[in-house]
């Protein structure tokens, strides 16, 4: 594989092209909603929400306290039932996908939460490996003492894409709140995913913090060209790390547009 091909995850999906062919990219599409609602008992959530996301797009999801997003992320994610409607997650129906085959979809995806959900007694290294037990159920990728070998070796790496290899042996519970939340980065992209979903990666942290691990998150997804959905209450945050836009109110997707093309005063409507 090149050097392009690996850093362009578009051009490793592309087919070999004959001589003289024009070049054309066309982005596959990594996230098709179709008309999906969502209800918790016989309260609606959101209704008729639909978007298609191409493989290497960042999409910010906004709205206020309760509009959804979190839901919506959760049922994009194959994490709990549409009520109707159809998710397509990396060209697989994941509404209509067995729990087997939605356990092998989701392991091609990453997330990171609000909260960071370290297990606090265990080494920084082990919580990282965490991270590929959707690909390796089972005891051997809960402890680094356990992990084979190729499996540390890329928690290693994954930790020192976000700077904390060094602290590989800590326990999780002796790192600060903005450390924690790196690492929870490095178990999300250790599976080297197609996808990553964040919920508020940085609710937790303040201002500096925040900054840094939104600048960490978003240089990490471009570098390796994934596909990134994030929630956020930090309409700066959309429009700087979104290439898009996307707002939820009224039980509704209100707002589907370009990063570039709008400013805050535009998303301030989303909460009224
Ligand atoms: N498991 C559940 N059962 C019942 N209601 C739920 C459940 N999960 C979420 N809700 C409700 O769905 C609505 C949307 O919640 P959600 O967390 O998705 O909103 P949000 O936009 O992410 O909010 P916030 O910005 O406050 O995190 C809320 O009214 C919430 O109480």
């Amino acid at each position: 594989m090149t050097d392009l091909a690996l850093k362009d995850p578009a051009a490793r999906h592309a087919r070999p092209e004959p001589p003289g062919a024009p070049r054309v990219t066309i982005s596959p599409v990594d996230i098709e909603a179709r008309g999906v609602a969502k209800r918790f008992g016989d309260t609606p959530i959101f209704a008729d929400v639909g978007f298609r996301l191409a493989r290497g797009e960042a999409v910010a999801l906004v709205g206020a306290n309760g509009a959804g997003k979190s839901t919506l992320l959760r049922c994009l994610m194959g994490l709990i039932p549409v009520s109707e409607g159809t998710v397509t997650l990396l060209g697989e129906d994941a509404t209509a996908a067995r729990a087997a085959r939605l356990r092998a979809l989701r392991a091609r995806t990453g997330l990171v939460s609000q909260k960071h959900n370290l297990v606090p007694r265990l080494s920084v290294l082990s919580n990282v490996l965490h991270g590929l037990l959707g690909r390796h159920p089972g005891v051997a990728h809960w402890s680094h003492a356990l992990a084979p070998r190729a499996s540390r070796e890329a928690a290693m790496a994954a930790l020192d894409k976000v700077g904390l290899a060094e602290f590989a042996l800590r326990r999780a519970d002796r790192l600060s709140g903005g450390q924690s939340q790196r690492v929870a980065i490095a178990r999300a992209i250790v599976g080297a995913p197609e996808i990553l979903f964040a919920d508020e990666p940085c609710a937790s942290l303040d201002p500096a913090a925040g900054e840094d691990v939104m600048q960490l998150f978003f240089r990490l997804a471009r570098d390796e060209g994934v596909t990134v959905v994030f929630t956020s209450h930090n309409t700066d945050h959309a429009l700087r790390y979104g290439d898009r836009v996307l707002g939820l109110a009224g039980g509704r997707m209100k707002l589907d547009a370009t990063a570039a093309s709008l400013s805050t005063s535009d998303l301030r409507g989303l909460y009224d």
